[in-house]
């Protein structure tokens, strides 16, 4: 069942059209991340749902209640949506002690007081703050902020939580261990959660349905695996992956009923099921899927070590192919590899097409008993 629905939102801030037109459902209880880079309309969009920004046109439901209507003049304020935000600033209030920064709107809500301390020290409990409620916000570390704006949400039990980039500030190992934290939050609170950011790491390790959008237009929406295994387009495509997936300038041609792909000079035999007319496509591939063979065999390309990088459990190496740079990451510590005569192979089921002109994924052709279910 869907929790929060956005119904053709339109954004402009001016003449800016920050969203041209949305449509988006979040099951109940899923994680959702917005994910895209600077200017996208991420925010914008989070904040349509708070209530924060007011969308110039459409409608958003939350829990099956219309909060928004630009055609019957609805319009229900944030603090009366049933809410809970963390933002990049975690918002705490510096002249409030941490139990206080936690109860306020228990206490505005006029919850009893034995709930309020209940709760207060169970959210204390789940952050592993118990002795810190006595201390003001600049007495916190930046992850013991955090912590505070993240007990602040158990305590309030909203059934939608909105979280805006809030591991930005943070440091790299912090950021991790929040991570693991947010997702452990979701686990046990089964919230609707929007999550916003540009990081796809958090996207692809946090989320149950990963929405990438660009210039306020959704690109994709689906599974952390979907939209890494099968981007829809090259934006997505280039987006998720680190590093960067391998994009190349290939010819499809058929070749005594094969198809191949072309690239320079050599030809990679492919399923004969990929759909898309003879001619100039893109084809991607993963680092992670490029095999470093030790000897040349019929479909291996020479390639020249340019540079090699070990990051502990994986190394990544720059290559030179027929010319192009190519990256491919192998799974473990290597600084020994030759600089000349290695070879590489491109298995054909990794490669995915791209339409030159659309840059929209090239399919593969329905099996036959999809086809003739779908005539
Ligand atoms: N208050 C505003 N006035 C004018 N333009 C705005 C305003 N807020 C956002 N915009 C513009 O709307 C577009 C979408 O902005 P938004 O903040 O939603 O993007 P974002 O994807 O969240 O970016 P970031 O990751 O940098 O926060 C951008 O082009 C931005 O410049």
């Amino acid at each position: 069942m869907s929790e929060i629905t956005l119904r053709n939102i339109t954004k402009s801030y001016g003449s800016h059209l920050a969203l041209p037109s949305l449509d988006l459902d979040i099951p109940k209880g899923s994680f959702v991340t917005l994910l895209g880079p600077s200017g996208c309309g991420k925010t914008t969009t989070l904040r349509v749902i708070a209530g924060l920004e007011q969308a110039t046109t459409g409608e958003v439901v939350l829990g099956g209640k219309t909060v928004y209507s630009s055609r019957n003049g609805v319009f229900v304020p944030p603090e009366r949506r049933g809410l809970g935000f963390i933002f990049q600033s975690y918002a705490l209030w510096p002249n409030m002690k941490v139990d206080r920064n936690i109860t306020l709107a228990l206490s505005e809500a006029k919850q009893p007081a034995h709930v309020i301390k209940e709760r207060l020290a169970e959210a204390l409990a789940k952050v592993q703050l118990t002795g810190l409620a006595d201390r003001y916000p600049s007495e916190l570390s930046g992850g013991q902020q955090q912590r505070v704006a993240v007990a602040r949400l158990i305590a309030a039990r909203n059934s939608i939580l909105l979280m805006d980039e809030p591991l930005s500030n943070l440091d790299a190992k912090l950021r991790t261990e929040m991570r693991t934290e947010l997702k452990r939050l979701h686990r046990e609170l089964q919230a609707t959660t929007v999550y916003v950011t540009h990081d796809q790491v958090e996207a692809l390790t946090m989320s149950d349905v990963i929405v990438v959008m660009r210039d306020g237009v959704i690109q994709q929406q689906g599974s952390p695996y979907e939209i890494y295994h099968d981007p829809a387009n090259l934006f997505v495509a280039e987006f998720i992956g680190d590093p960067r997936i391998n994009l190349l300038d290939g010819m499809l041609e058929t070749v005594e009923g094969e198809r191949i792909v072309r690239f320079e000079d050599a030809a990679i035999p492919l399923p004969t099921s990929l759909q898309g007319a003879n001619g100039p496509v893109t084809f991607a591939i993963r680092p992670e899927n490029i095999a470093i063979v030790e000897r040349q065999g019929p479909f291996s390309l020479q390639a020249e070590v340019d540079i090699v990088q070990p990051t502990g459990s994986q190394t990544i190496i720059s290559l030179t192919v027929k010319g192009h740079r190519v990256t491919a990451l192998i799974p473990r510590f290597e600084t020994s590899l030759p600089r000349n005569n290695i070879w590489i192979e491109f298995p054909a089921d990794q490669l995915t097409f791209f339409d030159k002109g659309s840059g929209n994924r090239i399919p593969l052709k329905q099996s036959v008993v999809g086809a003739s279910q779908a005539a």
